[in-house]
This record gives structure tokens, C-alpha cells and sequence, in this order.
């Protein structure tokens, strides 16, 4: 059984303790948060202050998606505010296993999320010290983007990989353009948690939409 993990980036900024609250009401497990510098990535999303202030608006994981330069120093920042587990992307890190051991350290599971066009070499060394890998099936930056395929075999890969590490029991993220047709396929090639923003919040009947992603 999947998780799912519906992405704030496509709520209602104007209303977002609400719409936590409603995705909550329609079966979410987990509520997927993003926070861009406009640096790694071309947007500028929110930092600690709002994940703070809608932090009491429900009891689910905080599943913090760092996109943003040089995360080492925002670290503590993040887990104050109330983040409950935090990725980072490889590719923002130029020390990437002290990274993972800063929020280990902390007490919180990492997460290492890998552009499409990263290879998973580069997970070789860290594999046995982190909680999940995020494969982005879009380019990041945007909610709304279209799924890029090639994921599928990246997938398959890195299943093949943590099935060689005996790590089968990984959480395998998945973030970009998941809808009820590409959830089939994704978890199919291996992924257990999904990221969802489009597909729920512009949805009328969210609790429909995440039956149909499960
Ligand atoms: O991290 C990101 C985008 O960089 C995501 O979490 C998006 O928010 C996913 O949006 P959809 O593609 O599901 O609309
Ligand atoms: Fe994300």
C-alpha cells in the first residue's frame, strides 16, 4: 500500500492551514511540503515561518522537500519550525553524507532526491545511512508538470539496486506529474510513497483523488 503525500505547492496559499485540514479529511497520510530558494531552482516558494504557522493545522508527517542551495545551513531551521522528515536534493549538496548525518543526528529520517538527469551512482555511498530515496519524475521547480517516462526505468533500477544492498524495505518517493495513470505505472517500477499536487488539490472531490491514486 502506497503512501500518499499530497504537495501544498498547488493548495490555496490564501487559506493553507484549511486546505491541510481538508487533504487530512480525504485520506492523506502524509503532507508533502516544498520549499524552493529561487536559486536551485527557478521558484520561490516559503521558509520556516509558514511551515510554523500551519504546523498546528494537523498531526500528519511534514514531509519537508528542500530545493534549495546549500540546505546545511537551514537545517535546524526546518526541524524547529516543525518538519517531521527532510530531503534534500544530491545535487544541492556539496557534502552530501554530512548532510544526511546532520538530520540523523537531529532525529529526523533524510530523504535524497535525484534530478531526472542524475544518475544513481551517485546514492552508492549514502544508500545504507538514509530513510528514502525521491526520484523526480518532472524537473523541479513547478507543480502541474508532465511525467517524464524515463522515470519507469530509473525506478526498476534502483529497486534492482536496493534488492542487491538487502535494503527492499526503502522508502522509494516519487514527485512530478503522478496522477491516477502514472500511480499505476510508478508503482509498478518500485515507488511506495507519492507525491501528489495537482491531482488533489485541483480536484473537487479530494477524497476521490486519493482513492484513485491509492
Ligand atoms: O517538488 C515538486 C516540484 O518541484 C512537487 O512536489 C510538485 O508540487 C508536484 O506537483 P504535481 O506535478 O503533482 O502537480
Ligand atoms: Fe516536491
Amino acid at each position: 500500500m502506497s503512501i500518499i503525500a499530497p504537495s501544498i505547492l498547488s493548495a490555496n496559499f490564501a487559506a493553507l492551514a484549511e486546505e491541510i485540514k481538508d487533504v487530512e479529511h480525504a485520506g492523506a497520510d502524509w503532507i508533502h511540503i516544498d520549499v524552493m530558494d529561487g536559486h536551485f531552482v527557478p521558484t520561490l516558494t516559503f521558509g520556516p515561518l509558514v511551515i510554523n504557522a500551519v504546523r498546528p493545522a494537523t498531526k500528519l508527517t511534514f514531509d519537508v522537500h528542500l530545493m534549495i542551495e546549500r540546505p546545511e545551513l537551514h537545517i535546524p531551521s526546518y526541524i524547529a519550525a516543525g518538519a517531521d522528515r527532510i530531503t534534500v536534493h544530491a545535487e544541492a549538496c556539496v557534502h552530501l553524507h554530512r548532510v544526511i548525518h546532520q538530520i540523523k543526528e537531529a532525529g529526523l529520517p533524510a530523504g535524497v532526491a535525484l534530478n531526472p538527469a542524475t544518475p544513481l551512482s551517485v546514492l552508492e555511498h549514502v544508500l545504507d545511512d538514509i530513510d528514502m530515496v525521491l526520484i523526480m519524475t518532472v524537473n523541479p521547480g513547478f507543480g502541474g508538470q508532465k511525467f517524464i517516462p524515463q522515470s519507469l526505468q530509473k525506478l526498476r533500477q534502483l529497486r534492482t539496486m536496493l534488492e542487491a544492498r538487502g535494503l527492499g524495505d526503502m522508502l522509494v518517493q516519487v514527485d512530478g506529474g503522478i496522477n491516477a495513470d502514472t500511480a499505476s505505472l510508478v508503482t509498478e517500477a518500485g515507488a511506495n510513497v507519492l507525491v501528489a499536487g495537482n491531482a488533489v488539490f485541483n480536484e473537487q472531490d479530494r477524497a476521490a483523488a486519493i482513492a484513485a491514486l491509492r
